[in-house]
C-alpha cells in the first residue's frame, strides 16, 4: 500500500503528459552529471532493477518477476515508480527495457488480477495498466525494448510503447496482441498503439485472430524493428539508442509528441469511462468463464 500511495503522490506531482518544452532536458546543465563521482548507479526493488550509466545517460530496466514477468498491480506500481524516477532525473536520456528471466519478456497482464476479483480491485488494477501505458507512450526519454523472450498481449503493448523494438531471433518466442484467444478484447488504446505501428489492416486481422507472431514474422509486418541473435541483443540496443540520442533532443521529443499526442489525448479524455468499461466487461460471468478456461489450459499445457 505504501508503494501505491507513493506512486499516487508522484503522479500527482509530475502529471502524465510531460510535453517537451523549453524546460525539457535538452541543453540543461545537469547537477547530477556534474556532481556525480560515481558513473553508474543501481536501484533494485523486488520486481524491477535499474542500472543507470551516467556517462551515457542510458538506463537499463530489468524486469525480474518470476515465473513470467506478468504485469500484476504490484509489478505495475514498481514499474511506474522506477519509470517516474528516471523521467525526473534530467541526466537520464534513454531507457532500455529487458527481462532478466529466460525465455519470457513479459506474459502480459496478470490474469489473476482479472479473475475472481472484486470490481474495485479490477478498477484499481486497470488504472495501473493505463498509467504504465501513458508514462511509457509519452516518455521524453528514448525508449528501446530489448525483447528477449515471449511477449504476448500486455507484454506486446509494453514493447509497442517504446520508440524502437529489437527482438531475439528465436522461433520459440512470440509476440502479439492475442487477447481474443483468451475470450477478451484489446481495448481501443491497445488497438491504436498497434495500428500506429503496423497499420490498420494488419492490426484488424491480428486482433481479430489473436495472432502471436514469431520474431521473423513480427519483423516482416513491422511489429519489431530488428531481430538479432540473443548474444547481440544488448549491444544492438545500445547502438540503436546511440543513434536516437544523437538527434537534438528537443526536435526528437517534439516529433514524438506530434506523432503520439492524438492517441494519448484520446485515451486520457476517456480514461474514467475506460475503467468502467473494463470493470463491467471483465466481471461478466461469461468473461470470467473464458479466463478460467484459459488458466486451466495454461496449467494443462505445462503438465
Ligand atoms: C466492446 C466492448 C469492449 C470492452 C473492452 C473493455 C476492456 C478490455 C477488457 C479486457 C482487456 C484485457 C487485456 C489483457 C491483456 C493481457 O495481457 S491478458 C494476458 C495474456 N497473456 C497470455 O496469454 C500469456 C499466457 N502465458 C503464456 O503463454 C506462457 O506462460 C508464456 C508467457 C509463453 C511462458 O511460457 P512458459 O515459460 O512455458 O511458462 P508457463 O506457461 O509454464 O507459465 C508459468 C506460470 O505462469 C503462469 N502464467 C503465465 N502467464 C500468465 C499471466 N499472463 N498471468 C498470470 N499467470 C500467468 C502460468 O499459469 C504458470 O503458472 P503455474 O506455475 O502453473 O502456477
Amino acid at each position: 500500500m505504501a508503494l501505491r500511495a507513493a506512486l499516487r503522490t508522484k503522479c500527482a506531482l509530475s502529471g502524465f503528459l510531460s510535453q517537451p518544452s523549453s524546460s525539457s532536458r535538452h541543453g540543461r546543465v545537469c547537477a547530477s552529471t556534474v556532481l556525480a563521482a560515481q558513473q553508474r548507479s543501481n536501484s533494485t526493488s523486488s520486481k524491477i532493477s535499474v542500472d543507470f550509466d551516467q556517462s551515457t545517460g542510458v538506463a537499463v530496466m530489468h524486469m525480474k518477476s518470476p515465473p513470467v514477468n506478468s504485469l500484476s498491480l504490484d509489478f505495475l506500481t514498481e514499474f511506474c515508480i522506477s519509470l517516474e524516477k528516471l523521467e525526473m532525473d534530467k541526466s537520464c536520456r534513454g531507457l532500455i527495457i529487458t527481462s532478466s528471466l529466460p525465455k519470457v519478456f513479459s506474459a502480459g497482464l496478470d490474469i489473476l488480477e482479472m479473475y475472481g476479483k472484486s470490481p474495485e480491485s479490477c478498477g484499481e488494477f486497470w488504472k495501473a495498466v493505463q498509467e504504465m501505458w501513458l508514462k511509457l507512450y509519452s516518455s521524453n526519454m528514448v525508449t528501446v525494448a530489448a525483447i528477449n523472450g515471449s511477449s504476448p498481449a500486455g507484454g506486446c503493448l509494453m514493447s509497442l510503447t517504446c520508440d524502437y523494438r529489437i527482438m531475439v531471433d528465436n522461433p520459440r518466442y512470440s509476440i502479439g496482441l492475442n487477447e481474443t484467444q483468451l475470450g477478451i478484447v484489446a481495448p481501443f488504446w491497445f488497438k491504436d498503439t498497434m495500428a500506429n505501428t503496423v497499420g490498420h489492416r494488419i492490426t484488424e486481422m491480428a486482433l481479430a485472430l489473436g495472432m502471436l507472431y514469431s520474431p521473423a514474422e513480427a519483423l516482416k509486418i513491422g511489429l519489431v524493428d530488428q531481430i538479432v541473435p540473443e548474444e547481440k541483443l544488448m549491444s544492438t540496443a545500445e547502438q540503436a539508442m546511440a543513434k536516437w540520442l544523437a538527434i537534438p533532443a528537443h526536435a526528437r521529443q517534439l516529433t514524438k509528441s506530434m506523432m503520439r499526442k492524438p492517441t494519448v489525448d484520446r485515451m486520457t479524455s476517456k480514461r474514467e469511462a475506460d475503467v468502467q468499461n473494463f470493470v463491467s466487461f471483465i466481471t461478466k460471468d461469461a468473461i470470467q468463464n473464458s479466463l478460467r478456461v484459459y488458466l486451466e489450459m495454461l496449467k494443462k499445457r505445462k503438465a
